[in-house]
């Protein structure tokens, strides 16, 4: 019999997630049926939707995410022992699951991964991942950017954040990382970023207004609240936004307080859209290879944060959204 470690929903989060609301069990998995297979997770992926997603969640339910995962039993001949998948199994380190289990737009069906040794596994969450493709059609698609523009990127030295600024600089613009730590700007500044901004340290918007004398054409908001308000004052007459997520608000109970932005998206006439990365999964393949083809030419770097051991979830997610890690976060089984 195949024990598997599960964390689940135990409390409604209140602030940072503890051990008081995700709480290990041991579960035992029953014998395989047709057309199932047996995975055992290797990396599973850390990010703050996690914490965003939890006014979905149900109190015993499983808690969400996404993990790289070994075939190690199979009555499925499209899932092989042996191979490796990404799939949206939960915080779980044995799953059975089937072809095609119930999916959300949080919630991705098992997909075999092309993994050959030469990168490892847990690239395949991040910069080659989820938040790889993130970045790519997140940047791409919504903000459009134009050679000679100035971008602007929050959380600039996450996974995200960081991968947005390098495909800016891949594209011939100026780019403008906002960032929580001396260590994280000096980090990016490294990857190509023209300017930073230690948000913690400085005054925002007296530091953007010097790294971008001529105003912001584009922004691409992780982080939400008074930054985000703080760029869109100082954005162009058709500027692009890309709303992709608004972490400083994440731990608050209700609606966060910010002072509005809209008056500038109005009289700018700025365009702002909200995605969910998972709408692009029919058209990924087009950022894995784009992804692939700038790392191999040293135009896109990465940096993991890795966690150790499957017990340490609960910490790994409460780092990211204290600001502990630099790029991608992940927790090694
Ligand atoms: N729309 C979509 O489909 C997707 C959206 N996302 C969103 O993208 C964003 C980045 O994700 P990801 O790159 O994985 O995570 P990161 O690797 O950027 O980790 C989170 C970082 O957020 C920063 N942060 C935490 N609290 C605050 C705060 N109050 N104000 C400003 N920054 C803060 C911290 O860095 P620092 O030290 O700089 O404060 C922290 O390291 C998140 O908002 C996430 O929800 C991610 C994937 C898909
Ligand atoms: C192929 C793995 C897909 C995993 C789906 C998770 C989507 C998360 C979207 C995040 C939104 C906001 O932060």
């Amino acid at each position: 019999m195949v024990k598997a470690k599960v964390f689940v929903y135990a409390k409604p989060f209140e602030g940072i997630p503890t051990k008081e609301h995700l709480k290990l069990i041991e579960e035992d998995l029953p014998s395989l049926k047709d057309g199932e297979f047996l995975a055992e997770a290797v990396y599973l992926s850390v990010d703050p939707y996690m914490r965003a997603y939890a006014p979905r969640m149900t109190i015993g339910q499983t808690m969400i995410g996404s993990q790289v995962a070994k075939i190690t039993e199979s009555k499925s001949s499209k899932f092989p022992v042996g191979k490796y998948v990404v799939s949206s199994f939960g915080w779980r380190t044995h799953t059975i699951s089937n072809e095609n289990p119930p999916v959300n737009a949080f919630v991705s069906a098992p997909v075999l991964i092309p993994y050959d040794g030469s990168v490892p596994l847990s690239y395949f969450l991040g910069v080659l991942g989820m938040t790889g493709a993130t970045a790519y059609f997140g940047f791409l698609d919504i903000c459009k950017p134009k050679e000679g523009e100035t971008v602007v990127v929050s959380g600039a030295a996450g996974a995200v954040g960081s991968h947005v600024g390098q495909i800016a600089k891949i594209k011939g613009c100026k780019v403008i990382g906002i960032a929580g730590t001396d260590a994280k700007c000096e980090w990016i500044k490294t990857l190509g970023f023209d300017h930073t901004i230690n948000y913690k340290k400085q005054d925002v918007a007296k530091a953007l207004k010097e790294a971008a004398p001529n105003g912001v054409d584009c922004y691409f908001d992780n982080v939400g609240g008074e930054i985000a308000t703080t760029v869109i004052s100082q954005m162009n007459r058709f500027g692009r936004i890309s709303a992709c997520g608004a972490i400083s608000g994440y731990n608050e109970e209700g609606l966060p307080k910010v002072s509005t932005f809209l008056p500038f998206i109005i009289t700018n006439e700025l365009e702002m859209k909200g995605f969910i990365v998972t709408t692009w999964l029919d058209k990924w393949s087009e950022a894995v290879t784009n992804n692939v083809k700038w790392m191999k030419e040293g135009k896109l770097q990465w940096r993991e944060t890795v966690t150790e051991g499957f017990d340490n979830m609960v910490e790994a997610l409460a780092g990211i959204l204290r600001g502990d890690n630099t790029g991608k976060a992940v927790v090694k089984v």
